[in-house]
């Protein structure tokens, strides 16, 4: 017998998931999978969010940062383990690429172990930058994390390690 469809929902973050996003992150951070990050810029980044509920219980969620003015990031994307597999990190995803169209992005990029059920969803594995040595030079003034590692910058090198590159144009 099939079991009954998952309900959740899909919606943008509030200030009073952060905690909440927080606790689902740091399993991941202490793995070395995501980036940590600090409660004040979980705050700081909330609109960047979406979450996943379901009975009223975070499930899920996922963010997207722009990084210049056709590109951003999918980051800090996460399901609990309960909920793997019912279509919950699939709906994040969408959820985070109907905003990033409608920012009016039109290429997005994540760093991953995830690179199956990203290629599944449209992602290419690059090898080289795909911003241009201008656009390089600009990002470099950033003092954001994630964009170090986009630039694969020496100082974050030991937080890719094993992790893959990967675009997609929507
Ligand atoms: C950019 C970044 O943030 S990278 C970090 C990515 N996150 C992590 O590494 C943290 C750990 N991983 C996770 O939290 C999860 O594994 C995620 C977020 C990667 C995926 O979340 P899930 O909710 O399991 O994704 P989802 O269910 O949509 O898809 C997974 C598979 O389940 C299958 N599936 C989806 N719905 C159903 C369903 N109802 N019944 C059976 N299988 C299903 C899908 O076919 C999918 O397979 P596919 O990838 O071959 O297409």
């Amino acid at each position: 017998m099939s079991s009954p469809a998952a309900e959740f929902v899909v919606r943008p973050a509030r200030a009073s998931d952060v905690r909440g996003i927080r606790e689902m992150l740091e399993p991941w951070v202490q793995r070395r999978i995501l980036l940590g990050k600090d409660l004040v810029v979980l705050f700081e980044s909330v609109q960047e969010f979406v979450v996943a509920e379901a009975d009223g219980q975070l499930i899920g969620c996922g963010a997207l940062h722009v990084m210049w003015e056709d590109l951003g990031e999918v980051r800090t994307l996460i399901v609990t383990d309960a909920w793997l597999h019912r279509g919950v990190g699939g709906a994040i995803v969408d959820r985070l690429e109907e905003g990033a169209r409608a920012l009016g992005l039109s290429r997005l990029f994540c760093l991953t172990f995830e690179v199956d059920f990203f290629a599944r969803r449209g992602f290419e594995v690059i090898g080289e930058q795909v911003v241009d040595a201008d656009v390089y030079s600009q990002l470099l003034r950033s003092p954001d994390e994630g964009i170090a590692e986009f630039l694969d910058l020496a100082h974050v090198k030991p937080n890719t390690l094993g992790n893959t590159r990967m675009l997609k144009h929507l």
